[in-house]
Order: C-alpha cells, then structure tokens, then sequence
C-alpha cells in the first residue's frame, strides 16, 4: 500500500513528518522497547528535525538510529549524512535523550570495508534481516533513494544488507547503502521530498510505475507514505493524494 501525503508548505511538511514520526515511535517503543530507524541524508535530516527536535512526546533514548546510506568520509565532514543529522537533531537534544547512534567506521574511501563493518553492526543489533520500524528515504531528482541508482548493478543485490558502491553518479562516488532486502523487510517506509525541482520526477514516480525507477523499486512488506510538499506534488493527479 502506498499513500501520499501533501502539505502547503516545508514547515507544514515537517509538522506532518513530526506527527507521523512521533506516533510511529510511540507504537514501536511500547511494543518492543524501541524505535529503530533508518535515515536518509541529503534534504531529509533538516525537514525531519525542524519540529520533531521539540517534541516532549518523542523518547529519544530509546531510538536506535541507522543510516540508509552514508558517504565513506570522515563524520565530521560536509559530506557526511551522520553530520547533517547530528547538527539538525541529535546536536539539540539533552543529553540524557541521547539515541544510540550507528555510525559508519573510519575506513578512508575503503567502500567495501565500510560496508562489511556495517553490515555487522545490523547483524549485532538485529541478529536477523532487519525489520526496521520506519526507514526514512529521500527521493534524488534522477528517482534515487538511499545510494541506489538508476541502472546501477547494485538495483539487483539480493544477497546482502549493506553493500559498498564506489562509482556514485552523485559525489563523492565511494558510499555504503542498504539493499532492497533490507528495504522490502522494513515495518514502514517514507520517502520526503520537497521543491519544485522535485515535481517531474515525483510525477513519474507515483504515476508511471513502469519506468521501475528505484524510488519505485522499493516494495516493503509494511506500508509506503510519501511526504510532500504542493510544490514538488504540482504535477500529480488529484487522486495520486491522500489527506493527512
Ligand atoms: O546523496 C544522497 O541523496 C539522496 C537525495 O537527497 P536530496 O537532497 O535530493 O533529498 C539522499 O536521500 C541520500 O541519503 C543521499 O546520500
């Protein structure tokens, strides 16, 4: 089941996402004690952050944060997603509402090493194929999530749950992304997307799905929302769009 959701503006976005996500965790957390979640970077750690980051209802300490991909840079880097999500997010909250957060290791440019590394980390933590609470994915303006390309072989992994790419279209080229089987096994999984630059490519997404974009690859056993803002959702079809 796929549902897309728009909203007039960015902040009315993030309030959405506050909402949608606070609710998700407070289900998660009550049923197992914690909330694991997977990360995108790019334009998501801002849009998620600008409310959640207030919410009294949300409890940090029991999230477990992955990445759903990462960039093999150091993590005080620019281009590092963990360093976005730290200076929107985890930079504002108490210490004593510190997440665990999983980050990528020290391995230089070393895509592979990185991506064996973590997939440990997700063998340490989940013991078996991950079913993520929620994984919260991006939507690049060529239909990329995660570090998943279009035409890239890495659209075919079944086999593992991280995987290293080294020829990144979008620098920088070395990065460790999750695979669709880890993708398909997530509980929930919504993608956020904002900005007129994104309207073409939203379109084809949710209106031609023979296009096998890798946004439109992923196919998980729970639920696909799509949050929107009207300004990338103006080219959809009235009946693409569910109130939220
Ligand atoms: O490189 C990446 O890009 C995508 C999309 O980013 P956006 O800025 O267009 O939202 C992001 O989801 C991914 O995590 C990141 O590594």
């Amino acid at each position: 089941m796929s549902i897309t959701y728009t909203f007039p503006s960015t902040d009315a976005l993030s309030s959405g996402l506050n909402d949608f996500v606070a609710k998700r965790s407070s289900e998660a957390i009550a049923d197992h004690g914690a909330f694991t979640v997977a990360v995108s970077g790019g334009s998501l750690p801002k849009l998620l952050s600008k409310e959640l980051r207030q919410n009294p209802n949300v409890d940090f300490s029991k999230w477990q944060i992955f990445w759903a991909d990462e960039r093999c840079v150091p993590l005080d880097d620019a281009d590092s997603n963990y360093r976005e999500l730290k200076i929107q997010l985890l930079d504002t909250l108490d210490s004593d509402k510190q997440p665990k957060s999983y980050t990528i290791g020290a391995f230089g440019k070393d895509a592979e090493k990185a991506a064996v590394d973590y997939e440990q980390q997700l063998k340490d933590y989940f013991k078996e194929l991950p079913a993520f609470d929620l994984i919260l994915l991006g939507m690049g303006p060529d239909g990329h999530c995660c570090s998943l390309f279009p035409g890239h072989p890495l659209l075919n992994e079944t086999s593992r749950w991280v995987a290293p790419i080294t020829d990144s279209p979008k620098p920088p080229p070395e990065r460790i992304t999750l695979t669709y089987p880890v993708l398909d096994n997530a509980k929930a999984v919504a993608f956020v997307t904002a900005g007129e630059g994104k309207q073409d490519m939203l379109q084809q997404i949710l209106e031609q799905p023979q296009l096998q974009l890798p946004c439109q690859r992923v196919n998980p056993k729970g639920s696909v929302f799509w949050f929107v803002d009207d300004a990338a959702a103006g080219k959809l079809q009235k009946q693409t769009i569910s109130k939220y």
